[in-house]
């Protein structure tokens, strides 16, 4: 295909799907791929913390997707996504890569859209290739009121959406509840759709251009130079911080695995095939003891009884989901992995239940069963 230079080629549509961490996204993009609709689109994932799982847990082509790197794509990664999308249209003219129609970009779920949304509209080249078709936001039903009191990332994910979508709404019986979440939802942004998983992919992803009108006066503040250069600057101030730790895997001189002074992502591993009975019981303590400061704790678990078959799971703050069983694992490595995405708790504490779950020995250290008796020996 040729363009001749009075005929620009058509811009591509983009649309940005976020949502705070586990609301949903990935679920939601999976069922969305399906859909013929959505046929040759390329998906970028931006994972937080160094050990991402969800590039295996997305269905797709390996050619539709791009995983950019470690970091928070609102901030550091931000050159890094402009890159990305200037090298898809060179690959696209250039006719090394399927002529793909449509970008959706998945933040990660602490992601600042603003940053991101700017990098895209306001860029003298991408603004013309590219066709931002919104923002669409996953609000969880079950943890969604929480995480707007607690996070302001939410708050503003919700209120730059032109398209929310609320998740969840199967785990939720007080109906009174997502009333008020909707009620609140329509308060923050009174132009957007609010939306069913179920809808069809093409009004989820594909439902209007983005468009400040409706939206509360925030969002134009929010897409202002001065305020995306000024939360980059922060950002920056935060991971040059004081945490030297983790200095070893660090080179782009930030800490891929902080997000700000309290929130962080670790990963516990182990070779050995883990009991069902074990694991159960490892999250169950974990959640009742620290529920609301995990964020997010996503895995890929050897179980002891079948460890052809590797168990996906999923815990969303005070959630854990029934977990999902795959048909086979997605890589070569077989290790049991769960990433941690944390507020203010410690590495340690999660890492000492797990070795004392796992029998790792260790000097000064419960064992499972003492654990299991006084879980609140873990609150020391
Ligand atoms: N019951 C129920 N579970 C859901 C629904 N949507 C998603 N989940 C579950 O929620 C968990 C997290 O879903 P993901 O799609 O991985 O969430 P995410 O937003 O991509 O997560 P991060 O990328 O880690 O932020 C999984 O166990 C899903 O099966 C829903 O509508 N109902």
């Amino acid at each position: 295909m040729t363009n001749s230079p009075t005929t620009p080629p058509a811009p591509i549509p983009l649309t940005i799907l976020t949502g705070f961490l586990g609301s949903g996204k990935t679920t939601l993009l999976n069922r969305l791929l399906q859909d013929p609709a959505l046929q040759d689109t390329v998906v970028i994932i931006n994972e937080f913390g160094e050990i991402g799982l969800d590039h295996l847990l997305v269905e797709t082509i390996d050619e539709g997707m791009v995983l950019l790197s470690a970091g928070c794509l609102c901030c550091t990664v931000r050159g890094d996504l402009i890159a990305t999308l200037e090298d898809l249209l060179r690959k696209r003219d250039n006719d090394r890569i399927m002529p793909f129609r449509r970008v959706v970009i998945e933040t990660t779920g602490l992601a600042d859209p603003a940053p991101i949304l700017h990098a895209v509209l306001y860029h003298p080249y991408l603004s013309m290739r590219y066709a931002v078709e919104g923002v669409v936001t996953v609000v969880d039903a079950v943890n969604g009121a929480a995480t707007l009191d607690a996070h302001r990332e939410a708050v503003k994910q919700a209120a730059v959406a032109e398209r929310i979508v609320i998740t969840k709404t199967d785990l939720v019986e007080d109906e009174a509840s997502l009333e008020a979440l909707r009620a609140r939802l329509r308060q923050l942004n009174p132009g957007a759709a609010l939306l069913d998983p179920e809808a069809p992919a093409g009004t989820i992803i594909a439902g209007g251009l983005f468009d400040l009108d409706g939206k509360i006066a925030d969002v134009a503040e929010w897409l202002k130079t001065e305020a995306v250069e000024e939360a980059e600057h922060r950002s920056h101030a935060h991971r040059h911080g004081h945490d030297h730790h983790h200095h070893g895997h660090d080179h782009h001189h930030h800490d891929v695995n902080r997000h700000d002074e309290r929130i962080r992502a670790f990963c516990l591993t182990s070779d050995q095939p883990i009991r069902q009975g074990t694991l159960d019981m490892f999250l169950d303590l974990l959640r009742s003891s620290q529920g609301a400061k995990l964020l997010r704790v996503k895995g890929l678990v050897a179980l002891a009884e079948d460890p052809e078959h590797p168990v996906v799971i999923h815990g969303v703050q005070h959630v854990i989901h029934v977990p999902a069983v795959l048909p086979r694992w997605p890589s070569e490595d077989r290790r049991s992995r769960i990433v941690f995405i944390v507020d203010d708790l410690e590495r340690d504490t999660v890492e000492k239940l797990w070795n004392a779950f796992l029998g790792k020995p260790a000097v000064d250290q419960p064992d499972a069963a003492a654990l299991a008796d006084n879980p609140l020996s873990l609150r020391r």
